[in-house]
């Protein structure tokens, strides 16, 4: 990061967690990537149906590329019992970067998920042997019996993670986007191999401004406002494990509008198209905007190998008083969608890519 108050510029902002759909919705969305200043986009498998093989998954990045060819894609395959040890080495050799899994039923496309991590031992030790990562969404489903809900579901999954962690020391391991201090501590306390993702939104928003409110409403949901400081005190901390993957999730307006007695408003919270501008806002609010680099670039891509070089682009930011971000959104029927933080100020947006200085 260079500049002082006024600017900033950041190495090849990358945001490894970032839902882009599929069909007209993702010819929308994508470019949204670049609009929100990041050119690495690590891409959820998460579409309908699933992107459980290689060829899926290649032929789903080759629809990302003509879409926005400028971005990087790091491609993920969604966990599922059709994935082998072969599947694992295929993947692997033809650069698809991780395996996600989803708890079933926690979340958007979450039908065909996980209910047993044992089963899936000799994938696990495959993609140890082969430097595939494996990206957590950490819940548990819901039981009234053992008084599990979307408040506790967090910290009951850690379990899972430290066993996965102690059998497989070496395979890394992603907790998405935490939203704990208990996970915040667990990771921490775990080796190098295993690291977190933070989304903007979590260092934003505490229950109260979601119950009742549909537009901040996601998986996992905001938690405790000292959940929230321990994720704003881990980034300010700099420390090189925790970085950002936005879980940018773009529903249709009207999905996320309009609930009824029988349907529930989607989980899910889009920030591509503001996201670098809205990070150093809110790193700046908490005393963290030194440590932006790190957090949104540095930090994740030394975790996943992809290391900025110096012929990259830096990305240049530049404080202004306030800029509303439009309600109007983008898109129509079917893909209108409206992003996180619509109707509010940021004090920062994107002026420029330059090249970087040798
Ligand atoms: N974050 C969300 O609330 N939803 C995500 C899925 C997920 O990451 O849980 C989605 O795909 O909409």
């Amino acid at each position: 990061m260079s500049g002082a108050a006024e600017t900033i510029s950041v190495a090849s902002p990358a945001d490894f967690h970032v839902h882009l759909r599929q069909g007209e919705l993702a010819k929308v969305v994508t470019p949204h990537v670049r609009q929100g200043g990041f050119s690495l986009a690590y891409v959820m498998p998460n579409l309908k149906p699933p992107i459980t093989n290689t060829e899926q998954a290649l032929l789903y990045r080759a629809q990302l590329q003509a879409i926005d060819p400028a971005v990087e894609y790091l491609m993920t395959l969604y966990l599922s019992p059709e994935l082998t040890p072969e599947e694992i080495r295929k993947a692997a050799a033809a650069g698809i970067t991780g395996v996600k899994s989803y708890p079933r039923g926690v979340t958007t496309n979450s039908e065909g998920g996980i209910e047993s991590y044992d089963a899936y031992d000799a994938v696990f030790a495959a993609m140890e042997e082969t430097g595939m990562v494996l990206n957590l969404h950490g819940e548990v489903p819901s039981v009234a019996e053992t008084n599990i809900c979307v408040l506790n579901a967090e910290p009951a999954f850690l379990p899972h993670l430290r066993k996965l962690h102690a059998k497989f020391p070496k395979l890394r391991i992603v907790l998405e986007h935490a939203t704990t201090r208990a996970a915040v501590e667990c990771v921490k306390s775990l080796g190098d191999t295993v690291a977190c993702t933070i989304t903007a939104h979590h260092l934003a928003l505490t229950v109260d401004d979601w119950a009742g409110q549909s537009w901040n409403f996601c998986k996992p949901v905001a938690k405790y406002p000292d959940d929230r400081m321990a994720l704003q005190e881990v980034v300010r901390e700099g420390h090189p494990r925790f970085f950002l993957g936005s879980d940018s999730a773009p529903h249709p307006f009207q999905a996320k509008a309009t609930a009824s007695p029988t349907h529930a408003c989607a989980a899910g919270l889009y920030t591509s198209p503001v996201l670098l501008p809205l990070v150093a806002h809110l790193l700046e609010s908490f005393g963290a905007l030194d440590k932006l680099e790190g957090f949104v670039s540095t930090h994740g891509r030394a975790f996943y190998g992809r290391r900025a070089s110096a012929s990259d682009r830096r990305v240049v930011l530049r404080r202004v008083s306030s800029k509303v971000v439009g309600i109007e959104g983008y898109g129509a029927g079917p893909t209108h969608v409206v992003p996180f933080w619509a109707g509010k100020a940021i004090g920062w947006e994107l002026v420029e890519e330059r090249e970087q200085e040798a």
